[in-house]
């Protein structure tokens, strides 16, 4: 199903039925919809109704999402993605009504979207197309980190001809590649004085997070996650409880403290097992994440920081969309409690 998503000032939630009507007012404009191959100008009506219908089913059957992009409650353009058949890869697309173009919303929507997919939806690769004469949506591209990987042409039913396209693409590694030198980018390298020969520059060292974690088993063997909240990076995705350690704590402090502020139970006093760790390039920056299986504590687990909790069967672990660090946990959690 399509969720709700937050970026900035916007809310992009699923389209809705009675967003008819301000779906055909804002796509009923040539310069909106000459951009978008599929429609007809004049935009009748039915056809706001008939797409917003087929959107739901289309999400239901987890074959595309799209996003109304909404600010205080007014909806002002939409994104959406197509996914292929194997769930792999997927086209963007998105639109915007003109009394906000130049206001970064398109920029922001569709990275939040790309975003969810990469990360949530785990697709490997991203491609959009755009008319060769709409230079403002290659330039939202561009700053998504999208490359120009071709030209071509497609027919425009509203402008009744085939017209010229650029293809673009995101793969999931090259998103990765930009989260780390973009986010957290290390200082630069000192300047050498003395450089003989050009050297090539040294690749940008990984930042080493440590962040503590906990497998928190309750009398059943199943196991609490946390799905991280709209705000937070890597935000929808599914984790065990934990955070940063802080400079002046012990791994095991630094969890009593965020197992108290993220779910209100107290670890003071309780066995905290060592399980195992991960060592795992994280974009911004190289995680170190020590894990812990925790059997006993002291309260019952409750959304301290607006996060969603499931206790979770071993077996089950894979349908919750976990960050790319985690993946590797999950048979060693299914070995321990099989
Ligand atoms: N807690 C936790 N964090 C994980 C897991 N997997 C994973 O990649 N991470 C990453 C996500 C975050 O980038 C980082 C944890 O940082 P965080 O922001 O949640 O830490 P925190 O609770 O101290 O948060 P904050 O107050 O600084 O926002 O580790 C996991 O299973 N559990």
């Amino acid at each position: 199903m399509t969720p709700e998503l937050k970026a900035g000032d916007f809310l992009l939630r699923p389209l809705r039925p009675e967003d008819a009507p301000a779906v055909h007012r804002l796509v009923n404009d040539w310069s909106v919809v000459r951009m978008l191959s599929r429609l007809p100008f004049p935009y009748p009506r039915d056809l706001a109704e008939k797409w917003i219908a087929s959107t739901l089913e289309d999400s239901a059957r987890g074959e595309a999402h799209h996003f109304a992009v909404t600010r205080n409650g007014t909806l002002l353009g939409a994104v959406g993605l197509v996914l292929s058949d194997d769930r792999r890869s997927a086209s963007l697309g998105y639109w915007a009504s003109p009394a906000v173009w130049g206001q970064g919303m398109t920029t922001a929507a569709a990275q939040r979207v790309v975003e969810w997919a990469l990360q949530v939806l785990k697709i490997e690769k991203l491609t959009a197309d755009v008319a060769v004469d709409n230079p403002g949506s290659s330039a939202v591209l561009r700053k998504l980190g999208f490359q120009e990987t071709g030209r071509g042409s497609r027919r425009f039913v509203s402008r009744g001809t085939d017209c010229p396209i650029i293809i673009h693409e995101l793969t999931r590694s090259g998103f990765l590649q930009q989260e780390a030198t973009i986010q957290d980018a290390p200082p630069p390298p000192p300047v050498q004085e003395k450089a003989s020969t050009p050297a090539a520059p040294p690749l940008p060292k990984p930042r080493t997070l440590l962040v503590v974690a906990a497998a928190l088993l309750d009398t059943q063997g199943r196991i609490l996650l946390a799905r991280r909240p709209e705000g937070k990076r890597l935000a929808g995705l599914w984790e065990f409880p934990g955070g940063k350690v802080e400079r002046d704590e012990t791994p095991e402090q630094a969890l009593i403290r965020e197992m108290k502020e993220e779910l209100d139970v107290d670890l003071t006093g309780s066995c905290l097992a060592p399980f195992t760790f991960v060592s795992e390039n994280a974009g911004p920056f190289h995680l170190l994440m020590p894990l812990y299986v925790v059997r006993r504590w002291r309260g019952t687990p409750a959304p301290r920081e607006g996060q969603e909790l499931a206790w979770v069967k071993a077996a089950d672990l894979a349908k919750y969309p976990m960050p790319d660090p985690d993946l590797p946990l999950i048979p060693l959690l299914q070995e321990l409690l099989g």
